[in-house]
């Protein structure tokens, strides 16, 4: 059986377990179960928290788990990311009071809190920048008003908890992440199965179906606003003059693309969600 690490908590964990659910794994009834088999789907889910899954699939305890890239990268493990699971994004930056930093040198002999030392120390050391570093739980923006550090190095999402401390982002971005899934063994059996239905969630929830008839004059330009995945479905009509044509279209473009194709002379378009996809 595939063991599979899981977030059991915090800001990954629900987006986590709908994804798995949505592949069509069964998840805990139980919300502090901390393990559950799914002899079905040949797999077993262990339920941890996101900064230890990088260690558990590290040492091999797991075969494959799901954790932020930023977990990954601090905690020095030898497991790999394998695939970038597109929720959980965030960006990794230093930040001060208002007006005092705005430059990676100026934090040259300060203090800096973090919750995420390996990464924050690995980004200073390869830019040369020697720091105190302040390694903190959480709640890490409070630690300049509070006088334990000069500046932080957190998880920065839509920046109002940076905000509301009075502190300003300045210096470089330290990373980008995201949740992904990670191995230190992605040849084995299982672990494609698990990455293909995780991709194909990712495809259902990003892709809509977009079906409509286009006179055959404007086919072609009919597709280039279209070209679907690899490319358009193409199919005959009883009035020879036109074609339908059906084609995968982002979901977030879906209005607009339905206004280009109007305006050239489709008609009858027509929008579904997918439910489910093996691309
Ligand atoms: N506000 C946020 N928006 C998006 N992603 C976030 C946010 N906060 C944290 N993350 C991401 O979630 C992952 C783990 O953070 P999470 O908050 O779940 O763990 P934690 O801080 O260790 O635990 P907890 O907050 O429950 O004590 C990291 O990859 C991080 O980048
Ligand atoms: O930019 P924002 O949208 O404000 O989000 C960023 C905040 O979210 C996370 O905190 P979390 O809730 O995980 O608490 P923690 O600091 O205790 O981990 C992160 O550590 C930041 O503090
Ligand atoms: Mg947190």
């Amino acid at each position: 059986m595939l063991r599979i690490a899981v977030p059991n908590k915090g800001s990954l964990s629900e987006t986590a377990a709908e994804m798995l659910s949505e592949a069509g794994y069964s998840g805990r009834r139980d919300p502090r179960a901390l393990n559950i088999a799914d002899p079905r789907n040949g797999v077993e889910f262990f339920y941890l928290r996101p900064r230890d899954i990088a260690t558990y699939v590290g040492s091999g305890a797991l075969d494959v788990g799901i954790t932020g890239r930023d977990l990954l990268l601090d905690s020095g493990s030898t497991a790999s990311e394998i695939a970038s699971l597109d929720f959980g994004g965030s960006t990794f930056r230093f930040a001060g009071t208002t007006g005092t930093f705005s430059e990676l040198s100026d934090l040259e002999g300060k203090r800096v809190a973090t919750s995420y030392p390996g990464l924050v120390g690995n980004f200073l050391a390869e830019h040369s920048v020697n720091v105190t570093l302040v390694k903190l739980d959480g709640a890490v923006e409070s630690a300049v008003k509070l006088g334990v550090a000069d500046a932080v190095a957190d998880v920065v999402s839509t920046g109002s908890t940076l905000r509301a401390q009075g502190l300003e982002i300045f210096g470089p971005v330290i990373l980008e992440s995201s949740a992904v899934l990670i191995s230190a063994r992605s040849d084995l059996p299982g672990i494609g199965t698990l990455q293909r239905r995780l991709h194909g969630v990712l495809v259902a929830r990003q892709y809509v179906l977009m079906d409509y008839d286009v006179p055959v004059a404007l086919l072609e330009a009919a597709t280039a606003i279209t070209p679907g995945l690899e490319s358009p479905t193409i199919s005959p009509l009883q009035d020879t003059d036109w074609v339908a044509v059906r084609a995968m279209v982002r979901r977030t473009e879906t209005n607009q693309v339905m206004d280009q194709l109007y305006d050239l002379g489709a008609r009858a378009i027509l929008v579904s969600s997918i439910h489910a996809a093996r691309i």
